[in-house]
């Protein structure tokens, strides 16, 4: 403090400026309650939309309920199959926009489509009235036409798998030894009891495995596998699923249309398959639901039920008619006629061409009987492999374990009782069954030889041995295509191991299709629309290349816009948290005034506001270590580049971010009286701003690199304790006796955002002491310096009570004190240079994750 003659740049008065906290905090209950109001439509469509049948669009109720459709019942529909060809008509279609409008209240409900040229984000309110699905043109149509022809057979053969991993007991083996083929037109069940290995098989066969100790060779068409292309061309359902809570049925379908249908279909043509998938699974009625379940942080959506979420999970699979669809228990959850109808649905895909492998527990007959071959494990071993009705003979005459209808009942439920020796199996009850170890090897060597030797009863293409030919006119896999398959696998009765055959074959299969669409292109005919059963892979070259990096980013920003903006935890509630939060520390420090008995408390100040934005993001960690599981679940799935994802998940939650700590900045600046300038608010929000962002994507960071939450929690507090302890506010880095440990400070972000303000605050102003010290310092004084007698001295304590007119204090020594001398415009330049840094490690963690994730 300096008494000084000069008192021309007194600190001003703040008045009207310092009254801004009341427009700040007006906007963040509006904006709050916006957004609590969008999301509760979302919730409950059907209040919405009796909300505005009566008030609002009396008019258009008595058309919604004209058009509404019957619920598709999932048999139907799977007994129908509705194609994915061109000959919907516009009446169709009109039914379908009428089912969008009715269902589901739809008053946020829309398709996202690639071909929507707005920059930016979707105008999803005007879906919401029901923007209809028009019929597809005359382009998408003939272009849908082409591609229904572009099938692309996948033969896969697995020799000799094995999977064991090191555990703290030794090495433990889970699979052993395990062969098969799955063909294009099969249907292949993976059964076995629990810890049989069925998962791990089917993870390997997926091309998702990433730990153990892998042996042994998966082949596609003959040839070691392509991962990323294998990937591309096939879907992998797994038993559980991560779809976003707050996304109705439709949006969510939009989404993995957009990014997984190829971008030529157009908007009208997506909607086509969108309706056709969700009507095979049963699933017309529910498109304007929202997905719901648990949001991060624990708030629970009403959404779909468990056996809804699971045909959702299905049909998003196989929308891009991928060439070998993997389905983890694809009927677990379901009631037994829902799985009856979807298991039916994924036959009729098999019998176009594409292959189904499905983990299956326990199938009723009626599902049984779907399947073509199996493949059953115990322990690990593959105790069988080949035609399903071969599995009986094989264990009753191959192994001597005799079945008898009577007493075992389905074949299927005898397999796994057979084979399953963890439980006591009196003979009395069961017959003859396998109860050790030993008995499962001999059985399983037994097989074992029987498949080498060429006998496993896989001795055709699975389609062509069924006897089930496609449709006439159908240019998919010809008698002619089937035929060069059985020339090279072996007619039935032949050997089944021609590996270079199988490759030859398809290979020929191939050249005869192009011959087909050259054709067609020549002739300019393909046949009628509805002769059309489009086939496998026939939106092939799929994820994520169906989509430019443009179109992934467009999506991804839809999906994260709706993401942050229906959670209520999120922009409603951290706009609320944030505005609260600046009132309550406002009062505390109300209306400081500009004398010089306020700077302590404005030091405070100073110090409180990036403390609080320091902890605020541990509020939302739980959506951290969220958006890292859905980035996994997608990125295994290879739906879209990280570099698109990264950039949408920060142009979608950046702006709400920045908002938010403005107004709380703004709040607590006018509620608190701090320094009343422009450019002194300026600097405030923006060391606000970058605190923010800096802490928010340290928590992010360690979210991401971290193996789970707790861990993350340790490596985010550790960074958050040295930026406190290392602020220069609580210690000065000058006062620190350890000036090795002090070199901390240069990694406190805090530090140097303590330093931005104070010298916005504190830079160049002086404030008048011609008011003398409050009492409470001159009584105090004494005190805190004992051994100073002068301050007891009338003389001196009236002084310091009544210093004169022109006393003033140049608040520059503060920032001496502190030894605050950087200049703004570098501070500034650190700050962004920190967060920038962190958002650079963040994404290579992502990357990281992408190709160490664990399965
Ligand atoms: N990382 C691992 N380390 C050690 N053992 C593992 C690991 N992952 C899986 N296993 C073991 O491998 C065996 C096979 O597991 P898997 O999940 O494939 O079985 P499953 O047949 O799919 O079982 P369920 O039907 O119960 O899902 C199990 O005994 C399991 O404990």
């Amino acid at each position: 403090m300096a008494a000084n003659a000069t008192a021309s740049v007194l600190a001003p008065h703040g008045g009207a400026i310092h009254a801004m906290w009341v427009p700040c905090v007006v906007f963040a209950h509006v904006f709050a309650g916006y957004f609590m109001l969008r999301m509760l439509l979302v919730m409950f469509p059907k209040a919405t939309a009796d909300f505005k049948r009566k008030f609002c669009c009396g008019s258009s109720s008595s058309t919604q309920q004209k058009h509404t459709p019957k619920p598709v019942s999932p048999k139907a529909a799977a007994a129908q199959h509705v194609r994915f060809d061109t000959a919907s008509s516009p009446d169709q279609s009109k039914g379908a926009a009428a089912a969008k409008d009715a269902n589901m209240g739809r008053s946020t409900t829309t398709y996202y489509d690639a071909d929507d040229e707005e920059a930016g984000l979707p105008d999803i309110s005007a879906a919401g009235n029901g923007a209809a699905t028009t019929a597809p043109s005359k382009r998408s149509q003939l272009l849908m036409r082409r591609l229904s022809t572009m099938i692309r057979p996948m033969a896969m053969e697995w020799q000799d798998i094995g999977c064991s991993y090191n555990t703290s007991s030794g090495m433990r083996t889970v699979l052993k030894a395990v062969y098969g083929k799955a063909e294009p037109g099969d249907m292949l069940a993976l059964m076995g009891p629990s810890g049989a290995g069925k998962s791990t098989l089917m993870d390997i066969l997926a091309g998702r495995k990433s730990v153990g100790n892998l042996t042994g060779s998966v082949l596609v068409n003959g040839l070691p596998r392509k991962k990323d292309e294998f990937a591309r061309k096939t879907a992998y359902v797994p038993q559980d699923d991560n779809f976003m809570p707050t996304m109705t049925v439709l949006e969510t379908c939009s989404y993995y249309a957009t990014l997984t249908l190829p971008r030529k279909l157009g908007k009208a043509t997506r909607q086509e398959r969108i309706k056709e998938v969700l009507a095979a699974m049963g699933l017309s009625h529910t498109t304007g639901t929202l997905v719901g379940g648990t949001l991060p942080g624990g708030i629970i959506l009403r959404g779909l039920s468990g056996g809804e979420r699971k045909r959702l999970s299905i049909a998003n699979g196989i929308m891009s008619t991928p060439c070998i669809v993997f389905l983890d228990e694809p009927t677990s959850g379901l009631d037994s006629f829902a799985a009856l109808s979807v298991m039916s649905y994924m036959r009729s895909m098999a019998r176009e061409g594409q292959t189904v492998v499905s983990s299956i527990h326990q199938p009723r007959a009626a599902i049984w009987a779907l399947f073509d071959t199996v493949t059953l494990l115990s322990m690990g071993r593959l105790m069988f492999y080949g035609p399903r009705e071969e599995m009986a003979p094989w264990f009753t005459e191959g192994c001597g374990y005799p079945y008898d209808p009577r007493m075992h009942g389905l074949v299927s439920d005898w397999g796994m009782d057979l084979v399953n020796i963890g439980f006591k199996k009196p003979e009395s009850l069961f017959g003859r069954m396998m109860n050790t170890l030993e008995e499962l090897d001999t059985a399983a060597d037994a097989f074992r030889k029987r498949y080498l030797a060429g006998q496993s009863g896989l001795t055709a293409p699975a389609a062509a041995a069924r006897g089930t030919p496609p449709p006439a006119g159908s240019p998919t896999p010809s008698d002619t295509e089937f035929a060069l398959l059985d020339a090279a696998y072996g007619s039935p009765g032949s050997n089944t191991n021609t590996q270079q055959g199988g490759a030859q074959a398809v290979a020929a299969m191939n050249r005869a299709l192009d011959t087909v669409q050259e054709a067609e292109q020549r002739g300019g005919n393909g046949g009628s629309a509805g002769e059309q059963q489009g086939g496998c892979c026939g939106m092939g070259g799929r994820k994520p290349s169906s989509a430019s990096w443009f179109t992934q980013f467009r999506v991804l920003l839809w999906r994260e816009f709706l993401s942050v903006t229906r959670n209520p935890a999120d922009v409603a509630g951290r706009c609320l948290i944030f505005s609260w939060l600046a009132i309550f520390v406002g009062l505390i420090y109300y209306n400081l005034g500009s004398d010089v008995d306020s700077l302590r408390a404005r030091l405070n100040v100073l110090f409180v506001e990036p403390v609080i934005l320091l902890l605020l993001p541990y509020v939302y960690m739980s959506l951290y270590t969220a958006d890292k599981q859905y980035y996994i679940a997608d990125s295994s799935a290879k739906l879209y580049h990280p570099s698109a994802y990264y950039v949408a998940k920060q142009m979608a939650v950046m702006p709400f971010a920045i908002l938010n700590v403005l107004l709380f900045s703004f709040t607590l600046y006018g509620l608190a009286g701090l320094r009343p300038d422009g450019w002194a608010i300026g600097i405030n929000g923006l060391m606000s701003v970058l605190m923010y962002l800096i802490a928010a994507q340290v928590l992010a960071f360690a979210a991401v690199v971290t193996p789970n939450q707790d861990v993350a929690f340790m490596l985010a507090i550790a960074w958050t304790a040295v930026n406190l302890l290392m602020s220069n506010f609580m210690v000065r880095y000058k006062d620190m006796t350890q000036v090795w440990f002090s070199q901390l400070r240069y990694i406190s972000a805090m530090g140097y955002a303590f330093e931005g303000y104070a010298q916005a605050e504190f830079k160049g102003i002086k404030y008048s002491c011609a008011g003398g010290l409050a009492p409470s310092i001159t009584a105090y004084l004494p005190d805190f310096l004992p051994n100073t007698p002068i301050l007891r001295g009338t003389l001196v304590t009236g002084q310091l009570a009544n210093p004169g007119a022109d006393c003033v204090v140049e608040l520059g020594s503060i920032l001496e004190y502190f030894e605050l001398f950087r200049p703004l415009w570098m501070i500034v330049v650190i700050l962004v240079g920190y967060l920038l840094f962190f958002h650079i490690v963040t994404y290579l963690g992502f990357l990281w994750l992408t190709k160490k994730e664990k399965r």
